[in-house]
């Protein structure tokens, strides 16, 4: 089949009924859902755009084993040309999204295609498993397929280990084995866009000890297979406001979840870990899924900051503020922190590491780079914002006040701008800041930007360990040398 339209996307999902609660209520039609239908919507755009002549031939390729064209996220990349490619799939489809959707389908495409192009490790324990891997990224690299992924147990008692929490099945793991798979119990989380994908796929982050076998797993399923119950978050939109009030939480929101799964039957084939701690803990670092991945989430990333960037200086300009000293060398700020992220981006792709068997890989010490850095320059952008739009962005009247001619003399005097910002185009653009930096929806998306890969913390204390394995610090010992003290001068 290869590449679908955005309307094949949502024939699929019409076609499926996956268990989903939310504020209490199990909602049956997703499509119709109000919190869902327009988020579905700008996935849909997505899929479009890989048959718009304008983007098709750069963010899609023909498949040589299927003659069939599909994502760029599916190619094994060879060659920086590759990488470029694919950086630019991630950045047509950010853009489109403005950076606001992390778990766009190329996200966890491009996982599994790293998964499936390292089989080889998957193999050293199993070789079925290894076939399971490689079949079911032909699978939905053919289909087009839009997974989610759930790879951090409940925040239950972190102090403990999967088997050591006080019921052995609060943590995901296999509760039965049989001839033809297994039986799974438990929750993961925290799926974003669970309930408007196809598939979900199951693995984790290293941190299994001993004892937490039964935990130790990875597979893939349908979204829709009976038992695995999609918990979803509160709303951040209630899926009926106003595009003008809300230009952002309106078109933008991803749903989180938490994952149950109720004695879920995972077929032999889906299983691509079976209760193997050291399999499970090393599926990451063996098979590049933390690197190639990473590449999209720093091309979004910049795209992101670029626009709160952008947001910030446009709000400043609106009220004509942006003449101030403090406000430029906030603004300068950001845009450094836009250029400081591009420039480690592009070292990424020309210092790419190829691997034995000719996979290359962005560089992983710049990417590293990058999601320590982005945690701090995306909230310090919505602190420019808020403080820059200040109380403006508390005093916006709603679409339905312009809309009131009783109110049109207050609405059209008292919100103009500077010279040539008339009211309501004032007031739009602070709906849109308060949208990314105020609302709910906002918040959700700087607690995204700090957690989405992990704790940031953590990775911060294991980016210098690493980096201190592989220096020796020597300009030290360079400035030192000559230096030291003198004997001869001992008396
Ligand atoms: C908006 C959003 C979307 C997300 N989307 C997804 C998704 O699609 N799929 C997915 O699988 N995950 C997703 N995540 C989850 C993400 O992977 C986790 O939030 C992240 O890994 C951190 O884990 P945690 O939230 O359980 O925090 P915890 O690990 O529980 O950490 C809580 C706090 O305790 C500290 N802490 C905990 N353990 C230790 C320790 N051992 N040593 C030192 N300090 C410690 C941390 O520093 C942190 O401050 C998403 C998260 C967010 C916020």
């Amino acid at each position: 089949m290869g590449i679908r339209t955005g309307t094949e996307y949502i024939e699929a999902l019409k076609s499926r009924q996956p268990e989903v609660w939310m504020g209490g209520k199990r909602i049956k039609d997703v499509y119709n859902e109000a919190v869902f239908h327009q988020p579905i919507h700008e996935i849909a755009k997505l899929y479009d755009m890989q048959h718009n002549d304008e983007y098709r031939d750069d963010i899609t390729y023909i498949c040589e084993e299927t003659g069939e064209r599909v994502s760029q996220a599916f190619k094994v990349p060879k060659s920086y040309e590759d990488l470029k490619a694919r950086s630019t799939l991630f950045e047509v489809w950010a853009r489109a999204t403005f950076g606001l959707m992390g778990r766009t389908p190329d996200f966890l495409n491009v996982t599994v295609t790293a998964m499936a192009s390292n089989a080889w490790f998957l193999e050293q324990y199993d070789s079925q498993w290894a076939n399971n891997m490689v079949n079911y990224y032909k699978y939905i690299r053919d289909n087009d397929l839009f997974l989610t992924h759930a790879i951090i147990n409940p925040q239950n008692d972190r102090s403990k280990s999967s088997h050591e929490q006080s019921d052995e099945f609060t943590h995901l793991g296999v509760v039965e084995e049989r001839e033809d798979g297994f039986v799974v119990r438990g929750a993961k989380m925290l799926a974003t866009l669970a309930p408007i994908t196809d598939e979900v796929i199951i693995y984790s982050f290293p941190g299994f000890r001993p004892g937490d076998e039964k935990h130790a797993i990875a597979f893939a399923l349908p979204i829709d297979t009976p038992g695995l119950r999609i918990i979803c978050r509160e709303p951040a939109q209630d899926g009926t406001r106003s595009l003008f009030d809300h230009p952002l939480s309106s078109r933008y929101e991803e749903m989180d979840a938490l994952l149950v799964f109720n004695d879920v039957f995972v077929p032999k084939n889906r299983i691509f870990i079976n209760q193997n701690v050291e399999a499970g803990n090393l599926l990451y670092p063996k098979t590049g899924i933390g690197q190639q991945p990473a590449h999209q989430s720093g091309v979004r990333g910049l795209i992101k900051l670029q626009f709160a960037s952008e947001v910030a200086a446009r709000v400043a300009d609106s009220i004509g503020v942006d003449g101030y000293l403090n406000v430029q060398t906030q603004l300068g700020e950001l845009m450094q922190s836009v250029e400081a992220i591009r420039a480690l981006l592009r070292i990424s792709e020309h210092e790419y590491e190829t691997l034995e068997h000719g996979e290359v890989m962005p560089a992983g010490t710049p990417l590293e780079t990058i999601r320590g850095m982005l945690p701090k320059m995306y909230p310090r952008a919505i602190e420019v914002i808020q403080t820059i739009g200040a109380g403006g962005l508390l005093m916006s009247p709603t679409e339905a006040d312009f809309l009131n001619p009783e109110l049109r003399g207050d609405t059209e005097k008292y919100y103009v701008g500077r010279e040539g910002i008339s009211s309501e185009e004032r007031v739009h653009l602070f709906k849109l800041a308060w949208d990314l930096s105020g609302e709910a929806f906002g918040q959700r998306l700087l607690q995204y930007e700090r957690y989405y890969s992990g704790d940031p913390l953590r990775r911060l204390g294991r980016f210098y360990t690493s980096y201190k394995r592989n220096n020796q610090f020597a300009m030290v010992d360079e400035a030192l040398k000559g230096t030291k003290v003198d004997q001869g001068q001992l008396t």
